[in-house]
């Protein structure tokens, strides 16, 4: 069993379906629809489809064991499922390696007939078969399998199904996993057995009710319920959760079979039908990523901010002084409300750290707003808000007021982000002469730098954890700011009314 998190190696022994739907094919699709990692040794090739199986070639079984032991040679094997075996050479062969490597979980599906009706082991290779059962943990024969095993005919009652699965249990020393696929009925009761109990708490049967799916898309259950029960008990460590955990999935995925339209005889189950509904197919962009296509994405804003009359004239000294003091004065009315929605995003923060991230950050404004006012503007009230102080203000209290966290810290990056990147080229050029120099030397405060990184790293990290539709959320609010952020330093420029 594989502790912790830890995916679960899973090695399937099986025969192949180039079709997809059963086989080993089946088997890594199921390992991986379980949150496994598959692995595949080949016993058999089968040319086969979902219409019926048209012959089966078995390779030398020297090279079957070359395959088994490369694998357990190098992987560490949280568990074993063994399918398709052909003949009783390959048994053997199973067998040996079996004993050798003594993996953890072994469950054998003894497969037999195909649903078909054709054969996929050697009728003289059945006593081969039995003697291989008490190498396994669980064994996951259907009805006609079961029949076989207990040496008797195919039952057609379920009642009947338990009883042979008992015999078999008792016969072979090992838990039975009874399947009501091939059962009379609306219902597909599958049931764990195991005679004395001793390796399902006590219960010598456990039952997992099922009601039968109309449908023909059942090529290959038996190899995926056994392939996803030994993925899940790897990972869950008994066998009840396990089995459980494996039906639902199993019912769901047989439910979507027929929208795959495989072949034209039994098709396949749709494997991993749940999971693309659930969690979809999309990829997500690691947050630097994210870092550099936002920031590519507001070069144009860069530039036209670096291109404002504004921004030259404070640069070079040439800004007008009433020009220079209107946008102190919008600064000020500016940091009031920022600093509300910072405090805003602190208290949506989900970790401590952030939380105090953001605090700290809305405190940061207030400190800068007091000394912009008792410093910069003399102690006098600042006048009415202008439109673009306003338009951004409102931007930024609308998207904290919706109450996603993500856009909200997606929407005040730019506030950090551009102001640092503008700031430090402003503080460059703050001569001893500079008639802005004072302020100029403000925006190289080193903490505002830690700060916009740390900003910087907690949005990127959340819009790369994001859906694909929050992730946009996240880019329009970061770019509406953006361009907030150029109206505020292009208003300046225009004379104030
Ligand atoms: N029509 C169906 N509807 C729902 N579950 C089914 C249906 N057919 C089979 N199953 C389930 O598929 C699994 C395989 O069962 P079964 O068909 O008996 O074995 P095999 O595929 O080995 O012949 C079992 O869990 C069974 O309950
Ligand atoms: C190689 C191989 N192994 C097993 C099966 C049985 O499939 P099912 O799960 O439908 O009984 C199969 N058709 N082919």
């Amino acid at each position: 069993m594989s502790g912790g998190n830890r995916v679960p190696r899973v090695l399937a022994i099986a025969g192949t379906d180039p079709t997809g739907g059963a086989g080993i094919q089946a088997d890594l699709k199921s390992i991986a629809a379980a949150g496994g990692y598959g692995m595949a040794v080949v016993t058999a090739l089968v040319a086969q489809n979902t219409r019926g199986v048209r012959s089966v070639h078995v390779p030398p079984t020297d090279f079957l064991a070359a395959q088994l032991d490369a694998v357990s040679d190098d992987v560490t094997l949280d568990a074993v499922k063994i399918g398709m075996l052909a003949g009783r050479e390959v048994i053997e062969t199973v067998a040996a390696w079996l004993h050798r490597t003594r993996p953890p979980v072994v469950v054998i599906d003894p497969v037999m007939i195909a649903t078909s009706g054709d054969r996929l082991l050697d009728a003289d290779a059945e006593q081969a078969l039995r003697d291989l059962l008490p190498l396994a943990d669980l064994i996951t024969p259907n009805v006609a399998e079961l029949a076989v095993l207990a040496g008797r005919a195919a039952a057609t009652r379920w009642p009947d199904v338990l009883e042979q699965a008992r015999e078999v249990s008792a016969a072979h020393d090992v838990i039975v996993l009874a399947k009501g696929g091939h059962v009379e009925g609306d219902a597909v009761p599958d049931a764990l057995v195991d005679v004395g109990g001793a390796r399902l708490d006590g219960r010598e049967v456990v039952e997992f009710p099922g009601a039968r799916i109309a449908t023909t898309n059942t090529h290959g259950t038996g190899c995926s319920l056994s392939s996803a029960v030994a993925t899940h008990r790897a990972r869950l460590g008994s066998w009840e959760p396990a089995t459980a955990e494996a039906k639902r999935w199993l019912t769901e995925s047989i439910r979507h079979g027929a929208s795959l339209e495989v072949g034209r005889g039994n098709g396949p189950i749709s494997h991993f039908a749940g999971m693309w509904a659930r969690g979809g197919t999309a990829t997500r962009p690691a947050p630097e990523q994210v870092e550099r296509e936002w920031w590519e994405g507001v070069a144009d804003i860069r530039t036209a901010i670096d291109d404002l009359e504004f921004v030259r004239g404070l640069s070079d000294g040439t800004l007008p002084e009433e020009a220079f003091g209107w946008y102190l004065a919008q600064d000020a009315l500016y940091l009031r409300d920022y600093a509300r929605v910072l405090a805003e995003a602190s208290r949506l923060a989900p970790t401590l750290d952030e939380q105090a991230f953001w605090a700290a950050g809305a405190h940061g404004a207030l400190v800068t707003e007091l000394s912009l006012h008792t410093d910069w503007l003399g102690g006098i009230t600042p006048p009415e808000p202008g439109p673009t102080t306003t338009a951004y203000l409102d931007h930024l209290l609308a998207t904290a007021a919706r109450g996603d966290y993500r856009v909200l810290v997606a929407a005040v990056l730019p506030c950090y982000w551009i102001y640092a990147d503008l700031g430090e080229r402003l503080r460059r050029v703050a001569t001893d002469e500079h008639p802005y120099r004072e302020w100029l030397l403000t925006y190289g405060d080193p903490a505002f730098a830690a700060a916009t990184e740390q900003a910087t790293r907690i949005a990127t990290r959340l819009a790369s954890d994001a859906d694909e539709a929050t992730r946009r959320a996240m880019w329009r609010a970061y770019r509406a700011s953006a361009e907030h952020e150029l109206a505020f330093f292009a208003a300046p420029s225009v004379p104030a009314s």
